[in-house]
């Protein structure tokens, strides 16, 4: 077996924006929610009516399915692709009932309509990159023995998961060197997803290179943006004279050296990722600080229920029309009550992104809005939590809960060369 045979008997097939019409192996579910934008516990309350709602609809699109497979097998499509609800395509000829009964649709049942995972299969959790980035280490973190499943964007995470393609989503929110992934955040307002947990993971980088390539050879070093800036000091410390140049991921990018036989270029990705895609580690623990940790959430289409008996942690986003000066009340709210606030973050607020100010006198002055992200150390079942969301509430044009969920309480580990 050559190299790139053993790479892509090691590389599924990702995710990527194309594959968004890939079919499970069973009925496509789509849930629709609509969200009151009043609604402080949003995800939290199902009561029909009232002004706390979510509005859910469900439909099963057996139809699409069937238009789905059609489509699916004009291209010819991959095993399992091509079957649906456990029936293969050329199974659907006209036959007898009496003779083969298999041959017809399975009604549904009880156990199609569970929520995930469904018929007692894997857990399927979509991660972005490929084999051996972090983000694939932080799914097996949250979830052992599940299927990681690769995505090649985020937002396609997060698709694959409104479509059922997965069951949860892991996606890298902040890092303690390169700060938060930005990305991230602006994807959680856009999407309906819930956050049901988070993971934090000790990040141990390396430096890859192709076998018998030294570090005095080297022209370029190529990674995730965030991989570049965790090493930036060790790269300068260690003498190179190299271009940093910023891909999708870590793994990838050690994917990428493997493919195209890259002799002048290095990747920063896990010792993982050197194994799959036979590189050579030139250099071991390069992040800039030992105790260099990404922290991941998991998202979910259905919220959790916030429990007490165990530290919940909640996350909302806000806005207010009157811009940041609301900002100080808001967070008395929380500070009165003694419930601690472990981030705050803010981002431009993309419905409107500025408040003109006219004054006759003076001018017009123009103010930047942003949007609010706030997390919390309470549980949205304590009632300490709830009175303070009501008081924010108070003060706000705009408010979502994103998630209430179990902190990661794992004893800290500084990095290790496992990831
Ligand atoms: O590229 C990867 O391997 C990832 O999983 C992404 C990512 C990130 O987005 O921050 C995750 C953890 C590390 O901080 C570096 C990169």
């Amino acid at each position: 077996m050559d190299l790139n045979s053993i790479i892509r008997a090691a590389s599924p097939p990702r995710l990527g924006l194309t594959h968004n019409r890939v079919i499970p192996s069973r009925h496509v579910i789509q849930c629709v929610y609509r969200f009151d934008s009043s609604n402080a516990l949003g995800g939290l309350n199902f009561t029909p009516g009232g002004r706390y709602d979510w509005q859910s609809s469900c439909a099963i699109l057996a139809s699409k399915v069937v238009s789905q497979q059609q489509d699916t097998e004009k291209s010819g499509g991959a095993d399992g692709i091509s079957a649906v609800n456990g029936h293969h395509t050329h199974d659907l000829v006209p036959v007898k009932a009496a003779e083969t009964p298999s041959a017809f649709p399975k009604p549904l049942s009880i156990a199609d309509l569970l929520p995930a995972p469904m018929h007692g299969s894997q857990l399927r959790v979509a991660y972005q990159g490929v084999p051996g980035a972090y983000s694939e280490a932080a799914a097996g973190k949250a979830y052992p023995n599940c299927e990681a499943i690769p995505c090649d964007q985020f937002e396609v995470a997060f698709q694959a998961v409104e479509l059922w393609i997965a069951d949860r989503a892991v996606l890298p929110v902040e890092n303690s060197l390169g700060g938060s992934i930005h990305r991230n955040y602006d994807l959680l307002l856009r999407h309906r997803l819930h956050i049901v947990g988070e993971v934090q993971l000790p990040v141990h980088h390396c430096l890859l290179a192709l076998s018998g390539v030294r570090m005095e050879y080297l022209t370029r070093v190529i990674s995730h943006p965030q991989a570049l800036s965790q090493c930036e000091h060790t790269i300068t410390k260690l003498g190179l004279n190299v271009a940093r140049e910023a891909v999708d991921d870590t793994a990838g990018a050690a994917e990428y050296i493997a493919t195209n036989n890259l002799r002048d270029t290095a990747a920063i990705a896990s010792a993982k990722a050197a194994k799959l895609y036979g590189l050579q580690i030139l250099a071991d623990g390069i992040q800039d600080d030992c105790s260099n940790v990404t922290r991941f959430v998991m998202l979910a289409r259905e919220p959790i229920i916030p429990r007490t008996d165990r530290p919940f942690k909640t996350s909302i986003v806000f806005a207010h029309e009157k811009g940041t000066s609301v900002l100080f009340k808001v967070l008395s709210a929380f500070a009165f009550r003694n419930i601690n606030l472990t981030k705050i973050e803010s981002r431009p607020h993309r419905n409107s992104p500025i408040r003109v100010v006219e004054d006759g006198n003076e001018g017009t002055a123009k103010h930047f809005e942003y949007m609010f992200y706030v997390d919390f150390e309470a549980s949205m079942a304590e009632l300490r939590a709830q009175n303070a969301l009501a008081e924010v509430q108070e003060f706000t044009s705009f408010l979502r809960v994103l998630g209430s969920y179990p902190m990661d309480m794992t004893p800290w580990i500084p990095s290790r060369e496992e990831n």
